[in-house]
């Protein structure tokens, strides 16, 4: 978060320690077991088309978890395959989680055969974890088409392996499958399923929206009612297929479920599982529930983008209190308000996740937009009304023209100190040339020369490359090396082109976008030109510009 904006309270985030009351002193108390957080990234989560972790992913997708203080982590399912039986072998002796549980995975015993022949139940038996969760058939058409066997045979299974488990010594939880489908078809076949289940010893039975289809009104009711007629410890699992998985998740809760089940950023079949980040952090924000233990909770960001990291998975930056964009905000009239006051366009404070409030600049952009993107960099622009509407018209006008400058904040800068207190130069071009040329042989070569002056000196070098922007940012950085000799450190590390279409007949355009790092950080640019290398060159002028001023470096008063 920009340092420089004032720190919000908002409502929703005194709500948060408060539950609507007064102060800290009425802040409920964390307890991992009077609401379950109970995480099954490493089981329903791997089965998201193209999601695969290793052994050793998913050790450490459980220690980010257990960093971020759930109460539960489902490891897979030990019966399933020999990865998910080799998981539960290593996290014996390799997993020393802190706070959260460890739970295996798996079905009740098969239709017509003994619990204690059953290997898959037996491998739950024998995974190391005080809890399993074991999924159960709610719903009698699945009884009897998928399982084939009697709905009386169906809860006898459900029976004998909570007993057997529970007689093993394990804490055991049920997963209803289809539950709500099941309670639509045959609401009292599916509550007798529950009851059997608690009766057998099951501490608690979650209610399972395995389709996905269930709309938040009929999820409370339905709830509601289970909880009512069966007296059971209720929790909730809600798949996404109708946008609905996190709001099921938390309507479930306010109607009395205490356990809920999630993954980490929303992956699972089909179109996902209910985001556990967001139930979390609407439990804490909005409903005053507090699920994670104290400061967890602004590492929310982190752990999201970790987990990513290991899944292989880019960042969805729209992603809801976690998202890059989660806070960014882009229209004008928008960041009119929030100079006031953060909290007229913003549900929560972004720090509470641990996020950050962004300001981008853009042809939707006002004045207001650019003082707070100032105050982000350390500058009070608050008055320079004038200069700001000499900054917002030359952005409108180049935005017009094929910039973009959301996705080049250090170009942003640089024209921003330009208008507002004067650029920093660094060096004059001269000129420069880009030869690329094919020899005997099929071997392309690109050539590039500089020339620049800086300090009083003419520079000139040639350099090759494996591509003309490759040749003309090592010539460029060549020619000023003995003039700034930290150059050096920088690096280019990605370069995206976008072919615009032509405008007014005038022909396509092209905008380079460039990402320099220097080790510490990374910065945008970008230059838009009907040449590719001429926008490129625009680009790379910048970068090298922002990253001597981020040196420190000292300007040449004489550049132009
Ligand atoms: C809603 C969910 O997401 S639940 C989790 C689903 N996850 C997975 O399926 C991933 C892991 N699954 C697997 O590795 C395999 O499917 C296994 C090892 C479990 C079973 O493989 P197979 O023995 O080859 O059986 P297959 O997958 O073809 O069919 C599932 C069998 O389990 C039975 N079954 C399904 N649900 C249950 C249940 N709740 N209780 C008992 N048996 C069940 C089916 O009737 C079927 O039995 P059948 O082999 O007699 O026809
Ligand atoms: C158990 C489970 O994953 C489901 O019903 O969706």
């Amino acid at each position: 978060m920009p340092h420089d904006v004032p720190a919000t309270t908002s409502p929703a985030s005194v709500g948060a320690r408060s539950a609507g009351a007064v102060g800290e002193e009425h802040a409920p108390a964390f307890d991992r077991e009077s609401l379950h957080i109970y995480d099954t990234t490493l089981r329903d989560g791997t089965q998201q088309e193209g999601l695969s972790l290793s052994v050793a992913d998913k050790l450490v997708v459980a220690r980010h978890l257990d960093e971020l203080g759930v109460g539960f982590i489902e490891g897979g399912w030990p019966g399933s395959n020999p990865k998910d039986a080799e998981f539960f072998r290593r996290a014996r002796t390799e997993l020393d989680l802190r706070g959260a549980l460890l739970t295996a995975f798996g079905s009740t015993r098969r239709a017509s055969k003994a619990v204690g022949d059953d290997p898959q139940v037996a491998a739950l038996r024998d995974a190391g974890t005080a809890v399993v969760c074991l999924v159960a058939k709610a719903d009698r058409r699945h009884v009897e088409r998928a399982l084939r066997t009697t709905p009386a045979e169906n809860l006898a299974m459900i029976r004998d392996t909570v007993r057997y488990l529970t007689a093993e010594g394990k804490r055991v939880f049920v997963d209803a499958e289809h539950f709500f489908d099941g309670h639509r078809a045959d609401a009292d076949y599916a509550l007798e399923m529950v009851r059997t289940a608690a009766e057998a010893g099951a501490e608690v039975v979650v209610l399972c929206d395995t389709n996905g289809g269930m709309l938040p009104t009929r999820i409370g009711d339905v709830v509601a009612t289970a909880l009512e007629s069966t007296g059971a410890r209720l929790g909730i699992h809600c798949h996404d297929d109708a946008a609905c998985a996190v709001a099921n998740s938390l309507v479930a809760i306010e109607a009395g479920a205490t356990h809920v089940q999630g993954t980490a950023n929303g992956y699972g079949e089909r179109c996902g599982n209910a985001n556990l980040f967001s139930v979390i952090a609407g439990l804490e924000t909005k409903l005053g529930r507090r699920v994670l233990p104290d400061g967890r909770l602004r590492e929310l960001v982190r752990v999201s983008h970790a987990i990513d990291e290991v899944t292989n998975s880019a960042p969805n930056s729209s992603r809801p209190y976690v998202g890059a964009s989660a806070f960014a905000h882009k229209a004008g009239l928008h960041a009119s308000a929030v100079k006031v006051d953060p909290d007229m366009y913003q549900h929560i404070d972004p720090a509470e996740v641990g996020n950050d409030m962004r300001m981008l600049v853009s042809e939707l952009a006002g004045r207001a937009t650019l003082e707070l993107k100032g105050r982000e960099m350390g500058l009070d622009l608050s008055g320079e009304r004038e200069a700001l509407g000499r900054v917002l018209e030359l952005v409108k006008d180049r935005e017009a023209a094929g910039y973009s400058y959301e996705a080049a904040e250090a170009s942003f800068e640089l024209v921003l100190l330009d208008e507002v207190s004067g650029r920093e130069r660094y060096f004059t071009l001269e000129s420069w040339r880009v030869i690329v040329e094919q020899r005997a042989g099929g071997e392309v070569v690109s050539e590039a020369t500089v020339k620049v002056h800086s300090h009083g000196e003419r520079h000139v070098s040639t350099a090759e490359g494996n591509g003309p922007v490759n040749a003309l940012d090592t010539a460029l950085r060549a020619a000023l090396e003995k003039a700034y000799p930290g150059l050096a450190d920088l690096d280019l590390v990605d370069y995206k082109v976008r072919i615009l279409d032509g405008r007014h007949g005038t022909g396509a355009v092209t905008r380079v976008l460039v990402e320099t790092s220097d080790g510490r950080g990374r910065w945008d640019t970008i230059g838009v030109d009907e040449n590719i290398i001429a926008a490129s060159w625009v680009a790379l002028q910048d970068a090298v510009t922002y990253g001597l001023r981020r040196q420190g470096e000292r300007p040449d008063p004489d550049a132009v």
